[in-house]
């Protein structure tokens, strides 16, 4: 298949040495008299059509070129704040800290400690309050593998795999697993735990820390973080619509009470 390149080449070859230049405009409406695929050559019987993948990769839509810089900047962006991403990195002495922060993230601890509060709660409002944030948490660790397998988006170069506890899908970086939990948690904490405001701050600001060493550990890109926010957040309007209670679901709640 002749590329475009090579047949500007040939035009350019056959005109005495006078460079052709390919329109966008033409290149939209094959049927224009003036369209490439329209256009005699001169010294040939027919002009060969150009292949239509080459056609759009010349006309490329405006929210084609929309996405493609964004995904450069977020891609150039989450390289340059990834400090922690190596010991030998410019932040490299505070990567045992943002590996703790990381911690306080993950799924294996709150699922543990949800579940643990739940077999210890002797109030029927703890119960219910602890078996909707364990149906939360679950609800995320499968939507989130879920958009994972789907997207396949690898984790960025820089990035060593060196996680605690991970299952196969977190070899794939979009959506941040940590974000999107740290959203709903807080929300969820926010919304169903009577807090002094300076605890309240303090769980908003978790939230933030955990969001923003993914991109600093190198684990994540700076859309992966954003989207796992935005999906946290929305998740827990989710867990609230569905919200499992002594009335909706008599037999789970029955299994847990003492
Ligand atoms: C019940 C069950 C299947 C528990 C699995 C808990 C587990 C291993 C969760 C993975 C948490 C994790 C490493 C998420 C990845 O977070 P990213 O922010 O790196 O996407």
């Amino acid at each position: 298949m002749p590329s475009p390149r090579s047949s500007r080449e040939r035009r350019a070859g056959s005109g005495g040495g006078r460079l052709e230049f390919l329109s966008l405009v033409s290149q939209r409406s094959p049927g224009a008299p003036d369209s490439p695929s329209h256009r005699k050559e001169p010294g040939s019987a027919a002009a060969a059509p150009l292949p239509e993948e080459d056609c759009m990769k010349l006309n490329p839509s405006f929210l084609g070129i929309a996405l493609s810089s964004l995904l450069a900047i977020d891609l150039w962006a989450s390289k340059r704040l990834g400090v922690c991403a190596g010991e030998d990195s410019a932040w490299g002495s505070a990567r045992p800290l943002m590996k703790v922060v990381e911690v306080s993230g993950h799924g294996i601890p709150w699922l543990l400690g949800t579940f643990y509060g739940l077999c210890q709660s002797d109030s029927s409002a703890a119960r219910e309050v602890l078996l909707n944030l364990l149906f939360a948490l679950l609800l995320d660790l499968v939507l989130v593998a879920v958009v994972k397998g789907l997207v396949k988006r690898r984790r960025p170069t820089h990035n060593k795999m060196d996680m605690f506890v991970t299952i196969s899908v977190d070899k794939y970086s979009f959506p941040s697993g940590h974000a999107t939990r740290a959203a709903l948690v807080c929300r969820f904490v926010l919304r169903h735990l009577v807090l002094a405001v300076p605890l309240r701050v303090l769980v908003v600001l978790w939230a933030l820390i955990v969001s923003v060493s993914r991109v600093m550990l190198g684990r994540h890109n700076m859309t992966d973080v954003l989207f796992g926010l935005l999906l946290g957040y929305a998740l827990y309007s989710v867990v609230e619509y569905c919200w499992l209670s002594p009335l909706s679901a008599p037999a789970l709640f029955a299994l847990w009470s003492h």
